[in-house]
């Protein structure tokens, strides 16, 4: 069993948790919370072992929360953590990781080089085995990349333009705008999200522009991708079917919305309301001659949990890609097919 622990227990944090708990060949440490707050006290009913930095063991002591040390004795203990603290912390963390000789894996909010390889399981699993550090993408950037290497195993890809309309906040979050504006961002063009694609996918042509909505459940990505040869809709269909990680919005099922997604998901008692696959509206699929168009959605919470495991099993060769996408899809029970 892999020795995994988890620093940064917030919305991605507490999902890739969770899914390390399912894993056969993993085994949960810990978690690293910082500050007593509400999250601390659900992860102490939950049983997990809590840790905190050393200047914060007062203040838990004091708030009646049991913790088993500091998050230097739980990196100590692990053979690799999962770093989900905001943006740019992670990279402070690193020189701790190094100077234990732990392996990690940072997130999207990273910048690239924070880690040897950026990480998207369907399209570069083999060049993070063995990887010290592994960067698994930006939620927007794990749809991109999930939907293009589908694709492309169609017909090959010339290029993609991509618009992105991001959800402006995850549901907790308070204190986060726009509530009355679409602001473009960022407003120049392209967006950071084609370059982190690049950052997997080195040589295609992609450019994207993005949007912020004042919506929290999902972003909605709008594709037009052209291809080498002309393909069917029927093909780009039954490729998307056969993929567990895509799931499709049958037409005859009146969903239209993030809204309708993600009540499908509570309706189906889903954990959390979570849809870690890339959500397509099948009717969006379109073709004209080698031009492809799709629309899907992105859940931000949920998309980046499998490969957060994938990740952990790369770095640590596990198991080959396909195995190691079966077990997570089987764990987590990510099926593909059609949403309902
Ligand atoms: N929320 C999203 O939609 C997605 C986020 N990401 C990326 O995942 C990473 C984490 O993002 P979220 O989970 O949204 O953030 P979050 O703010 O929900 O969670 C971060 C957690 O880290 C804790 N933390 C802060 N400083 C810490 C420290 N010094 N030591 C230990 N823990 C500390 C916070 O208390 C919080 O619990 C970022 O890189 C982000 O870009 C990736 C995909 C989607
Ligand atoms: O962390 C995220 O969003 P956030 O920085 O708006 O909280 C998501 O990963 C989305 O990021 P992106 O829109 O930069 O791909």
């Amino acid at each position: 069993m892999i020795k995994v622990s988890l620093n940064g227990y917030g919305t991605i944090g507490k999902r890739v948790a969770n899914a390390i708990i399912l894993q056969p060949d993993m085994e949960l440490v810990g978690i690293a919370k910082t500050s007593p707050n509400y999250e601390a006290l659900v992860a102490q009913k939950l049983g997990y072992r809590i840790f905190v930095p050393e200047n914060s063991v007062k203040s838990f002591e004091e708030s009646g929360i049991k913790i088993a040390g500091t998050i230097e004795d739980m990196i100590k203990e692990s053979d690799i953590v999962v770093d989900t603290t905001p943006n740019g912390v992670g990279a402070k963390y690193k020189e701790t990781y190094q100077k234990f000789s732990k392996k990690a894996i940072f997130q999207g909010g990273e910048k690239a080089n924070v880690a040897e390889v950026s990480f998207s399981a369907l399209c570069n699993y083999d060049e993070a085995i063995n990887k010290q550090y592994i960067r698994v993408v930006s939620c927007n950037t794990t749809a991109l990349l999930r939907t293009i290497c589908t694709i492309n195993s169609v017909s090959k890809i010339e290029k993609v333009r991509a618009t992105i309309v991001r959800r402006a906040a995850d549901p907790k979050e308070v204190k986060k705008g726009p509530i009355n504006s679409l602001v473009a961002d960022p407003v120049s063009v392209p967006s950071h999200h084609a370059k982190d694609v690049n950052t997997v996918l080195k040589d295609l042509d992609i450019v994207s522009m993005a949007v912020i909505a004042p919506t929290t459940l999902m972003h909605v990505h709008l594709l037009n991708i052209t291809l080498k040869t002309a393909v069917s809709r029927e093909d780009v269909i039954s490729k998307i079917l056969e993929t567990p990680r895509l799931v499709l919005v049958r037409g005859k099922s009146e969903i239209t919305s993030t809204a309708e997604i993600i009540e499908v998901a509570r309706d189906l008692g889903k954990l959390r309301n979570d849809i870690p696959e890339v959500v397509i509206f099948e009717d969006s699929i379109y073709t004209k001659g080698n031009e492809l168009f799709l629309m899907y959605a992105v859940h931000q919470e949920s998309i980046v949990v499998p490969e957060n495991i994938d990740a952990i099993r790369a770095s640590m060769n596990l198991a080959s890609k396909n195995e190691s996408i079966r077990i997570t899809n089987a764990t987590l029970n990510i099926k593909g097919g059609y949403l309902i």
